[in-house]
Parts: C-alpha cells; structure tokens; sequence
C-alpha cells in the first residue's frame, strides 16, 4: 500500500525526518508517537505533499507520489484526506457546507469557486454527518459547535473525499477526554468498516496503545520503535520520548477510557483476535 524509503526532509540544516524506511501492506491503524519536535507532523504532511521532502520516495501502491504535480497531485491530495488538530473548518459556513468542501478537488473550478455542490453531494453529506452521530447539526454554522463536534465535522469532510488513507495530526490534542474519546472511536471505525488505512499522530502513549494496530515511534526525526502496541513497553517508551528512569507514562496520558479493540483488531487474514495475539 504505501511505503518510504529513506526519506528525509531537513530545514535549514535541520533534520526534521531523518532516513525514514517503513511501509504499511495492509489497512491498518498505524500511530505515529514521539516527543514534541521529533518529526511527526512532517512525516504526515509529507504524504499529502503540503510539506515537500527533500530527498526518498514515498510509494502509494507503485505510484511515486512526490513526483506528482498538477491534477495528479490535486488528485492524491483528495485520496489521503487529512484531519487536523485544529479542525480548518470554515466558521462562517453551516456544518453540511463545511462537509461538503471535502469534494472540492473532485468538480471544476467554475463549481468549486461558487461552492456549487449536487443534491447527491447533499446527500452524501448528510449521510457522513449522520455516520458521526451530528446530522442534527447539519445547518449550524461551524464556529457554534464545541471542538468535539467540529472535529466530527473534519472527519465527515475527510469521508466525503472518499479517501484511500486518512492521515490525522494529533486529532485528539484540543479535545477533553469525552471527545477524545469519540473522536478516536470515529477514526477506528472508519479504519474497520471501510478497511482504510488510518495514520495518527498522537502524544499519548495510552491512546496509541488502546487504538492502534501498530504504533512507530519517532525520536529526532527518525523512526526508533514500529511494532504492536503490546511491545510498547515502559523501557521502549522511555527511548522514545528520550527520558530518564523517573520517566512516568501518566505524564503522556489522556485518560480516554479504552475501547475493548479485543474484539475488533483483526489479524492479516481478516479474521478477529484478541489484542494479545494481535500481530503488526
Ligand atoms: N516549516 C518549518 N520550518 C522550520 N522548521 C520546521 C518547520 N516545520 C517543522 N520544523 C522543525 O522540524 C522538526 C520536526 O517538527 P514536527 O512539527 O514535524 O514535529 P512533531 O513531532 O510533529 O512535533 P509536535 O508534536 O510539537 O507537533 C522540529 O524541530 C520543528 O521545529
């Protein structure tokens, strides 16, 4: 599906992402932890090319997709939708507006620039509105929702795009443990029943550990850790976030109650596991 090879992006003299090798064969939930500064973000917006790399290959399916310009470029933009941590919803426009611009790249200009969509894309957006639990909200301007509800409009922007990956940056980092919570589940759901590969940057441990089929750790711009979340140790997270022997998970902790994923992770075949068993 998709894959890196030695990808690095420096700034200045910099090196934000540093030889990046790894490659997802599977639609799997992959989260991204690391501490601030270690080369998250750039990795994630790297593949949707708003940040472009310096050097390596990224890999969609054969497809070198940083050498994709124009409408083939627009085009992948559209299949790896993005969630944000601070949503990018426009306030001023009601919330089914706001979902449906998630279709831009797929009309002309001319519809684009008057923000002319079809009653199918009504529709449809009505119906990923609905998936989220806030059709109710369809005709409520954006900036009159709490953040919990505007990323669940983010995410049903990302479904109308009907993306091949949907790639998050820390979706969860301005949100309570509640909508956290809701959030994740939105995006773990989405991973399950339309079997989409989903990659999470996250700052907690505990939230990667209870969602994520497999988690990379990143330090310094480089990958030190990609395994299942059950190898994700103390010791391991501690070379992780580079701290000392005080180091204390709670510190990276965001109290979402966990999901029981042990009824859902499935294993490569398809089949359901128990997490314990679950493989990367
Ligand atoms: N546009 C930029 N110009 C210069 N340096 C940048 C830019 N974007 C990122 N960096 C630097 O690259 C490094 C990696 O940043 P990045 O945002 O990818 O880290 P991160 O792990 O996502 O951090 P955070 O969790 O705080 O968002 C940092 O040292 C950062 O200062």
């Amino acid at each position: 599906m998709i894959q890196f090879d030695n990808v690095v992006k420096t700034f200045g003299n910099r090196h934000a992402v540093d030889q990046v090798t790894f490659r997802v064969d599977e639609p799997q939930m992959v989260g991204v932890i690391g501490r601030s500064g270690a080369g998250k973000s750039t990795l994630l917006r790297m593949i949707n090319r708003l940040t472009p790399a310096t050097s390596g290959q990224i890999l969609f399916e054969g497809t070198d997709i940083l050498s994709l310009n124009g409408s083939a470029k627009r085009r992948w933009q559209r299949d790896c939708a993005m969630v944000f941590q601070q949503f990018n919803l426009v306030p001023r426009l009601d919330v089914v507006t706001n979902v449906m611009l998630g279709r831009l790249n797929a009309q002309s200009t001319l519809k684009s620039m008057f923000n002319i969509f079809s009653a199918e894309d009504v529709r449809n957006a009505l119906a990923a509105l609905d998936r989220l639990g806030i059709a109710q909200e369809a005709t409520k301007r954006a900036e009159e929702l709490s953040g919990g509800q505007q990323q669940r409009v983010a995410i049903a922007r990302a479904l109308m795009q009907d993306p091949h990956l949907v790639l998050a940056d820390e979706p969860i980092a301005s949100l309570d443990p509640m909508n956290a919570k809701i959030v994740m589940d939105a995006l773990r759901e989405i991973h399950e029943r339309d079997n989409k590969v989903v990659i999470c940057n996250l700052h907690t441990l505990d939230t990667a550990r209870n969602y994520c089929d497999r988690v990379i750790g990143m330090r310094d711009g480089k990958i030190v850790f990609d395994g299942a979340p059950e190898l994700l140790t103390t010791d391991v997270a501690r070379e992780i976030y580079g701290a000392d022997e005080n180091f204390n998970e709670a510190a990276t902790s965001t109290a979402i109650e966990s999901p029981d994923l042990s009824v859902r992770r499935k294993d490569p075949a398809g089949a359901m596991t128990p997490v314990a068993v679950a493989a990367v």
